[in-house]
């Protein structure tokens, strides 16, 4: 029986628990926070929707470390989100204590678990939670490229008035101002996008793809995304658990691959039941190297700054 435990009640945990439960990706999911009965009332309301949709998992809401105990797969989503004026990188002391905690709480209960970290500033977090877990590095990985992809196939089907379901496109290297939306790579149902688009509105694309995360808190002021967070944070879990081998851009433990190595960065990887299972390297033009060389150099300031 597959288990998924969320840690962070907030509002990407408690969408990632709503998706899970959705999408039936395990048969037990654990939402887990420090605040009393926070994770209780959040899980309760979602769990009320089950006749409506018609899902049947157990579903648990706790401020107990202890029913994480074996978890599958784990997802970290507990840390602060930036506010208008914020950078992600503004988050990094305060969140890598939360991490830090977490992170040894799954070590201790859930120990062959996969780990999901979604907390900000997600490379340097992820980082951080490789460190403190001691886990393999095919099992802690970071969301981000899942996100960032979503939101590039999207502008991308905006702009053309298409299905955004017949766009793939994928967005490399840091979650941040320096990420690298591919655009050589970016088609729809097979046709690049340099054929259909003018190259002043795909510009006009990669750049907000690159702020995408920032628009949006621009909007909400209280906080940042959090519906396709949690689903993006969830495709991954169910690639994981469901061992569907599914081919999805996240941020892993580099060593060599790309020429990069000592960062966690977003690269394409095959997840299945054993996590990362395999990096998808390609040849990348000299514009891309470059740009995901910026990408590195951003990351290990961050990482520097963790001091782990
Ligand atoms: N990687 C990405 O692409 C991505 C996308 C969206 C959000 N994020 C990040 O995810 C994090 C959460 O965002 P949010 O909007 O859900 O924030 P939120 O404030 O709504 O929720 C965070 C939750 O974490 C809980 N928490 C704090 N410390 C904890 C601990 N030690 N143990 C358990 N729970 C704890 C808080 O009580 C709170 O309920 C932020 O850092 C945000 O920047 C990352
Ligand atoms: O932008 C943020 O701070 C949250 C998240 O990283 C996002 O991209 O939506």
């Amino acid at each position: 029986m597959a288990k998924l435990s969320i840690i962070g009640a907030g509002a990407v945990g408690t969408a990632a628990a709503h998706w899970a439960a959705v999408k039936g990706v395990a048969e037990e999911i654990v939402l887990v926070d420090v605040v009393p009965d926070l994770a209780k009332g959040k899980a309760l309301d979602i769990a009320q929707s089950a006749p409506v949709h018609g899902f049947s998992c157990r579903l648990k809401g706790t401020e107990f470390w202890e029913d994480i105990a074996d978890s599958d797969v784990v997802i970290l989503t507990a840390g602060r989100p930036r506010k208008p004026g914020m950078t992600r990188d503004d988050l990094l002391k305060v969140n890598l204590e939360i991490v830090r905690s977490c992170a040894e709480k799954v070590r201790e209960l859930a120990p062959s678990a996969c780990l999901i970290v979604v907390t900000n500033p997600i490379d340097a977090m992820v980082y951080a939670a490789y460190r403190i877990t001691g886990f393999p590095k095919n099992r802690v990985i970071g969301m981000a490229g899942v996100l960032d992809s979503a939101r590039y196939r999207y502008f991308i089907a905006e702009a053309l008035g298409v299905s955004p379901k017949d766009v793939q496109a994928l967005v490399m290297g840091i979650h941040g101002d320096h990420m690298l939306p591919l655009v050589r790579l970016a088609n729809v149902s097979g046709i690049p996008i340099r054929e259909l688009l003018p190259e002043e509105k795909i510009a006009e694309i990669v750049e907000r793809t690159r702020k995408g995360g920032g628009e949006i808190v621009s909007y909400l002021k209280t906080g940042s995304a959090f519906t396709t967070p949690g689903l993006a944070a969830v495709e991954m879990a169910e690639a994981i658990l469901r061992d569907e081998k599914r081919v999805l851009t996240c941020s892993v433990w580099l060593e060599g691959e790309f020429d990069i190595s000592g960062v966690f960065l977003g690269v394409p990887v095959v997840l299945g039941r054993n996590g990362v299972e395999r990096i998808l390297t390609f040849t990348l033009t000299e514009e891309e190297k470059k740009a995901l060389s910026a990408s590195v150099e951003a990351v290990k300031n961050q990482i520097a700054l963790t001091g782990l």
